[in-house]
């Protein structure tokens, strides 16, 4: 792009002398700011209206900016644009008096941008390396009243423009004189402007009235190369004036239109440049000037604008439409084009020296290289290496290959086949024991189906099917031995080892004469191969991870069998709660709210739910019971949930999940009921319920804890209610079949035991809340909960200290202690989900 810099003079002597009042500002480095002297601030009408404008360019100078400061950040980087082959331009714009000569030529103790840069030129001249040559050669011109007269030969007359071949803007005639130094140049530059067309003028002493225009031109010769030209414009253009201001008449209001005409087709080319996309014709032709700058404007140039303006409050009209021309340049952008023939000459440079290099390094000589020993032996010698890259790289693929085939290809069907069958057995099952229509994908209708889909024979098709399904996994096993017998240590091995061939190989090649492209492209051939030994392990992770997402058949049938336990476990405990007219405890709602929602797949709703036939209406038939959400509801019954709720999801804890077979050892309960000898051992069959009774507190102090006990029940604050506990867990367990444990401390009238208190607040409510608080006991209990299971049940405001506690170390929730359980798993189901019935069966055997 046209890069614009701003630069602000100081005010003028003749500026401060009528009063003028500085108007525009440098915010920043970039950031122009230019205020209207005009505008009143007790203007109402215009309030709203903005009375200052801020304009941004690539860089902005303000009075304090040195000559130096402005060379450097705006031509010192031209320099080497012109001696490498490019054109470059600089121009200074704005209106008289601005200081754009200043700029340009300066003062003898502050020279201006044309004195350093050619200084600078022709310093990088000298200190270019020997291989290329330099010619420098300088032309001066001004363009007055749209007229080219040469300033280093004014004598010449009228000069015209014409465009070469190439499209280059040329003036015919000029006197080009060559250069050795930029002292050369300076004077001759000197002698240019002394010839320069400059009068007086109101608004500037020493006004030029002319556009100036230095040309250097560059030629670079690279030894055996081809012939840059590099050219730099460095132009003072004339100051737009406006005659009021200049208070011109006769020859100077003339030079002043011609001025004026040649800037404003100047402005209408960067308006038309900066608007590209819309305007496809630009017109340069509406001037000399235009026509001139044609390249430097257009493309093919690293052009540099210095746009100039007063900060004086007299010339703010001149200075916001300067700015708003410079702001309207910064938009044009521009391509720079080499000079194809010299691109040409170059690349057929660069060949000739690559191909002089590719035959140092392999010994071959320019001509005649089939008759070359060297160069044959080195053919031979890498069309040997090449083979053995080849062969290396062959057995480096080959295990990865073998590492991509699945394991079995008949595993997907298999799969399949097992889902199928799978969904089949279901239907008949339901079919026939239930006479119900089949949605499919019903998950709970399987559920129910318990193990008896399982019994329903194969049926041909599937069996023919599984044959045939077995024969090709055979065969592809067999196809696959290699890799079956090849372990992935064995595999790893054989990577290391074609690894370190490649490698040796090419160390063997290191020493060769080859070139150096040669070498790096053999590094990058090594570093492509190399991910591919590593791709196999995560491969086979990929497939094993397939695998588990798509079990084989035994895993399904072995799931759908646990499923169809746990169903049955479900029912027999709704049985036994309907039976017995037990409420549902909460924990034991949220389990089931777990299991619903595992067989559902649905990780959804977190309400509330209650079982609604339960308890008033007993679990009828074989179906699950219908729950529904209830937000926000109470549980209705206080249940001890320490241990339920110290681990709610059996996917989160599965090691605490309680077996379903109570076992003496672990937690002192023991079926003596052996007749029972279903999944569910000491459960008592739903075909004989009994109702739970309530036992008689021995120490008279509490009711029986069950729920509707509580108005019987009186507080008895600090008093371990262990012992009603353990009494109701010991009916309960006459009721279902299960007995306490002999030594439990409710038969052995409690024994003591010292535990530390884990409620040191006492915040936690005691048994005797629970039970005779109704409503507010389950709070209590989760926040003994919280505090381990078996712990901390004793009063709100008890005190914390070591207590005796009326339970046998399990605590005084009975059968609550960690781990604590009436009913254990068969062994057979202590996964998944049966282990989740595990969790249900709990507060079934567990109840007051
Ligand atoms: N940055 C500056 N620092 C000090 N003096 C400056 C600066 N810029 C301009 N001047 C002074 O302002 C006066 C006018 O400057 P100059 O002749 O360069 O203006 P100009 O834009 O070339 O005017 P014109 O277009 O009429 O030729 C000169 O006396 C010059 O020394």
């Amino acid at each position: 792009a046209l890069a614009v810099a701003l630069r602000i003079r100081p005010m003028s002597a003749a500026e401060l002398a009528e009063g003028a009042w500085p108007v525009a500002h440098r915010l920043d480095e970039q950031v122009v700011v230019l205020r209207d002297p005009l505008a009143d601030p007790d203007d109402v009408l215009r309030a709203s209206r903005s009375r200052q404008k801020s304009y941004s360019f690539d860089v902005a100078f303000d009075a304090t900016a040195t000559q130096e400061t402005v060379y450097r950040a705006t031509t010192q980087s031209l320099v080497t644009v012109v001696i490498s082959g490019s054109n470059a331009t600089v121009f200074a714009y704005g209106p008289t008096g601005c200081g754009k000569t200043y700029t340009m030529l300066g003062t003898d103790g502050e020279p201006g941008l044309c004195a350093r840069t050619l200084g600078e030129l022709f310093q990088a001249i000298e200190e270019a390396s020997g291989d290329v040559e330099y010619e420098v050669s300088m032309s001066y011109l001004e363009i007055y009243n749209e007229m080219i007269r040469d300033l280093l030969d004014p004598s010449l007359g009228c000069l015209q423009l014409r465009e070469d071949a190439g499209g280059t803007v040329q003036v015919t005639g000029i006197t080009q004189i060559p250069a050795t130094s930029a002292h050369e140049v300076m004077q001759l530059l000197a002698r240019g402007n002394r010839q320069r067309t400059q009068e007086p003028t109101a608004a500037n002493p020493t006004s030029s009235r002319s556009h100036a225009v230095l040309q250097v031109t560059v030629r670079r010769r690279q030894r055996g190369g081809g012939l840059r030209h590099g050219r730099l414009f460095m132009i003072d253009l004339a100051g737009s004036e406006r005659a009021a201001q200049t208070r011109n008449h006769g020859q100077r209001m003339k030079e002043g239109a011609h001025i004026n005409r040649s800037l404003l087709a100047l402005g209408n080319c960067i308006k038309a440049l900066s608007h590209r996309a819309s305007s496809k014709y630009i017109n340069y032709r509406d001037s000399k000037l235009t026509r001139l700058l044609k390249d430097s404007l257009g493309g093919n140039s690293h052009t540099v604008m210095i746009a100039h303006i007063s900060p004086a409050s007299t010339a703010f009209a001149e200075s916001r439409s300067t700015l708003a021309y410079a702001h309207r340049a910064k938009s044009i952008r521009t391509t720079v084009r080499q000079d194809p023939l010299s691109v040409v000459a170059d690349l057929h440079r660069e060949i000739r020296h690559l191909k002089s290099q590719g035959d140092t390094k392999l010994g071959r000589p320019g001509q005649g290289k089939h008759r070359d020993i060297p160069y044959t032996q080195a053919q031979v010698r890498l069309r040997g290496a090449r083979q053995e890259l080849a062969g290396a790289r062959r057995q480096q693929v080959a295990p990865s290959h073998l590492f991509l085939q699945p394991q079995d290809p008949a595993l997907p069907a298999q799969h399949l086949l097992a889902l199928d069958l799978r969904a089949q057995r279901g239907q008949q099952w339901r079919e026939k024991e239930q006479g119900e229509p089949i949605v499919p994908g019903d998950s709970e209708g399987d559920s129910d189906a318990g193990d008896k889909w399982l019994e329903v024979p194969e049926s041909p098709k599937v069996a023919v099917a599984r044959k045939s399904i077995a024969v090709v996994a055979q065969k592809s096993l067999g196809r696959a031995g290699d890799l079956a017998a090849c372990p992935q240590a064995e595999l790893s091995r054989h990577f290391r080892q074609s690894q370190q061939h490649a490698r040796r190989l090419e160390e063997a090649l290191r020493p060769w004469s080859i070139s150096e492209e040669q070498r790096e492209l053999l590094a990058l051939l090594r570093c492509l191969h190399r991910p591919e030994r590593e791709m196999p392990e995560p491969h086979s992770h990929t497939l094993l991870e397939g695998g588990l997402r798509h079990p084989p058949a035994i895993t399904t049938q072995r799931f759908g069998h646990r499923r169809a336990l746990c169903a049955r476990i479900i029912r027999q405990q709704q049985q036994l709660i309907a039976d017995h007219r037990l409420s549902v405890p909460r924990p034991l709602e949220e389990l089931y709210e777990t299991y619903l929602r595992e067989l559902a797949g649905d990780p959804g709703d977190t309400g509330t739910l209650k079982v609604v036939a339960h308890p008033l209406s007993p679990t009828q038939g074989t179906s699950l019971p219908k729950i529904l959400p209830v937000r926000g509801a109470e549980p209705p019954l206080e249940w001890d949930s320490a241990q339920a709720r110290s681990c709610d999801h059996p996917t989160l804890c599965p090691d605490s999940l309680p077996p379903l077979r109570p076992t003496r050892d672990r937690y002192g309960w023991a079926p003596t009921t052996p007749t029972h000898t279903g999944l569910l051992r000491g459960v008592p069959s739903p075909a004989a319920p009994q109702p739970p009774r309530v036992q008689e507190d021995p120490t008279g102090t509490a009711g029986g804890g069950w729920v509707g006990d509580s108005a019987a029940m009186p507080q008895s604050a600090g008093r371990c209610r262990a012992a009603p506990r353990a009494s109701r867990a010991q009916t309960l367990c006459q009721t279902s079949g299960l007995s306490t444990h002999p030594t439990s401390p409710s038969t052995l009238g409690h024994p003591p035991c010292t535990r530390p208190s884990a409620n040191p607040g006492g915040t936690a409510g005691g048994e005797g809340q629970q039970a005779g608080q109704g409503a507010s006991a389950p709070r209590a209990s989760a926040a003994a909960a919280t505090q381990g299971p078996g712990e901390g049940r004793r009063h709100a405001g008890q005190r914390s200290r070591p207590e005796p506690c009326g339970c046998s170390g399990k605590g005084p929730g009975g059968a609550q202690h960690p781990g604590d359980a009436a009913i254990h798993p068969a062994p057979s189901v202590r996964m998944g989900a049966g282990r989740l019935a595990g969790r249900l069966s709990f507060p079934g055997a567990t109840l007051k």
